[in-house]
């Protein structure tokens, strides 16, 4: 009832739910913690969130938690799309420094496990995109970090929309990946 494909990093998930439609439209089970776990995705979730773009073009992150604090997060679209982002910020990781992308969208029903460890962000692919998540810890301004989403050491490959970015002043503020405090 789950399908969870691998992307090329560390513990980086895309999780498509399977949807049972009829003339109605369809159902989904969106979390599952049986049938998760079961795939090997064993999480205690503590808060949901829902964030709302009015835009195509709104850039949000590159985001995470310190620990105590860090987080897992589980992401689905629930309406337009999103070109979504992770960064592997763990300096002892072979992969430090590296990113992987996905996109998302309430059409395709699919999510992304974003785990503890790396830095998270997305562009709105089009106007009134709607994403819920799930993380594994609470909201804690004084461990919430940002890294540059255009820091040329990570070089990620945004997609050009065409009325360029949207981001909040501490996004456009944010420290390069090489001036950040990260994870061991
Ligand atoms: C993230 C967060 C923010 N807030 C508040 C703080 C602020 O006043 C307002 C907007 O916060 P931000 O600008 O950080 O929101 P935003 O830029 O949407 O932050 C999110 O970006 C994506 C990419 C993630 O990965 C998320 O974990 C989260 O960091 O909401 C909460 O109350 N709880 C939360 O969990």
């Amino acid at each position: 009832m789950l399908e969870v494909r691998a992307l090329d990093l560390e513990g980086v998930l895309e999780i498509v739910p399977k949807r049972h439609g009829d003339a109605r439209g369809y159902f989904c089970e969106t979390w599952n913690v049986e049938r998760f776990a079961q795939a090997g995705i064993a999480l205690t979730f503590v808060q949901d969130n829902h964030s709302y773009s009015a835009a195509a073009g709104v850039l949000r992150g590159l985001h995470y938690q310190l620990p105590p604090r860090a987080q897992d997060k589980l992401l689905r679209v629930v309406r337009g799309s999103v070109f979504d982002v992770v960064v592997d910020i763990r300096r002892s990781s072979p992969t430090f420094g590296k990113w992987s992308a996905l996109e998302i969208s309430a059409e395709k029903g699919n999510q992304i496990l974003v785990p503890k460890g790396y830095a998270h962000g997305f562009v709105t692919l089009v106007p009134d995109t709607e994403i819920l998540y799930k993380v594994t810890d609470s909201y804690s301004p004084e461990h919430d970090r940002s890294i540059r989403f255009d820091d040329p050491a990570i070089g990620i490959a945004w997609p050009s929309l065409a009325g360029g970015f949207q981001l909040s002043d501490k996004d456009r503020k944010a420290p390069l990946l090489g001036e950040a405090e990260v994870f061991g």
